[in-house]
């Protein structure tokens, strides 16, 4: 087995191609990915598109049908037409984290962290225990029972028990899910600060984009078993390849264009094709889009897009708004029916009916063609410049 890679060539953690099915149907279909040591990758997508499937299949809960997993310069799993070779679940030296927590409702909160240490001395157990403890700030509830704790402390004492055994990899599962919503993004970002502190390489599976970001370093969007974009958080939002990943990740809104002499025309203004080449003055110089004139083409706008301005000569009519504190974010109509978001400063208070003036911001939109739906966005000109 391929067990003397070259980690200088070799990411810490891949998935190549991996296909896992029950019975006749195919629910992860060619999934690929690579991790390096203490990054965090997350499955997101909506519920049945594969995602706890993937993560079963990477920790050997589940058989594959197809492709490799290699772990820390070992292989975990190869399925090819001639050979199948796969390490049990327990020797892959992974950790889990599960929704429900699943802590020993009998043991205390140390015992519940020390169940994976069985084989060390008991000096180790009890300093790792402490380390542990200390780690996800539970010192003072070494002694209570899993019940006497909140759910954000109860999914911290899961957390210290799968990393108590310094595994190589960590899978967590909608780990957050049965927490309410302002404790699961806060709980978050501690969970990600702790990972990061222990330089936890980590996989989390998610429903909830929000829980995405504030945890993850490389996001992939899964449609119906296959991976459709895996990248950082930013990039998904502001590079997303397809419509679905547009829609999926973020707020915004399509809005209708067409292809004229290399540029696209919508109602929102015509928007340039911009590289990332500056001129000597600094002005950042422009293509045209690889289009044939007359080609239809749908334009993402994201709500930070749309600028409100009073003293804009272009307006929109406000057709909705929702408080959000810090902003409005307000739903309105442009003047040929479309609709379009724009996240406003909320001091600017303005009804259902009023027009408002705004200024679009089109340097960096994203630009599907209908037909193919590829996206070109606003900085691939300059990737594949720096690719030749
Ligand atoms: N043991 C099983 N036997 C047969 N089909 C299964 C089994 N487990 C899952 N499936 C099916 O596989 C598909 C993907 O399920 P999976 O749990 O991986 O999705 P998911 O993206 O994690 O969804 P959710 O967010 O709802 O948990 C679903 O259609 C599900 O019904």
């Amino acid at each position: 087995m391929d067990t003397e890679a070259d980690t200088s060539i070799n990411p810490y953690f891949s998935v190549q191609d991996l296909i896992v099915g029950y019975d006749d149907t195919i629910i992860v279909n060619g999934l690929s990915l690579v991790l390096q040591q203490g990054e965090i990758g997350c499955f997101l997508g909506y519920s049945g598109c594969g995602k706890t499937t993937a993560l079963r299949a990477i920790a050997g809960l589940e058989q594959s049908r197809g492709g490799n997993i290699h772990l820390s310069n070992q292989c975990l799993t190869d399925i090819t037409d001639r050979k199948s070779y796969a390490v049990a679940p327990a020797k892959r030296g992974m950790g889990m984290v599960f929704q429900d927590y699943a802590l020993f409702g009998h043991l205390s909160v140390a015992k519940n962290i020390a169940f994976g240490l069985n084989k060390w001395s008991a000096a180790d157990k009890k300093a790792r225990v402490a380390e542990m403890l200390s780690l996800v700030e539970l010192t003072e509830h070494a002694d209570k029972r899993p019940n006497e704790l909140s759910g954000g402390q109860q999914q911290r004492v899961a957390l210290a028990r799968a990393l108590a055994p310094k595994p190589k990899l960590l899978l967590l599962d909608e780990p957050f899910s049965n927490l309410d919503v302002v404790l699961r993004e806060s709980l978050a970002m501690n969970v990600r600060d702790i990972l990061k502190r222990t330089n936890t390489t980590a996989i989390l599976v998610t429903h909830d984009q929000n829980e995405a970001f504030a945890l993850a370093d490389k996001v992939g969007v899964m449609q119906a078993g296959k991976l459709v974009q895996w990248a950082t958080p930013s990039e998904l939002y502001h590079e997303p390849i397809s419509p679905f990943v547009a829609e999926f990740v973020g707020e915004g809104a399509m809005i209708d264009g067409i292809i004229k002499e290399g540029h696209v025309e919508t109602a929102l203004g015509n928007i340039y094709r911009r590289t990332e080449v500056y001129d000597e003055s600094g002005q950042p110089q422009y293509c045209e889009y690889d289009y044939p004139n007359g080609t239809l083409i749908k334009v993402l706008v994201r709500p930070d897009d749309i600028i409100h301005d009073d003293d804009s000569k272009q307006t929109a009519l406000v057709i909705g708004r929702v408080f959000r504190g810090a902003n409005y974010l307000y739903r309105l109509q442009l003047d040929d029916g479309q609709t379009v978001l724009s996240l406003v400063a909320s001091h600017h208070n303005h009804g259902i009916g009023t027009r408002i003036g705004i200024l679009p911001m089109l340097e960096h939109v994203v630009v599907f063609d209908e037909k193919n739906i590829n996206a070109t966005t606003w900085s691939e000109y300059d990737r594949s410049e720096e690719a030749q």
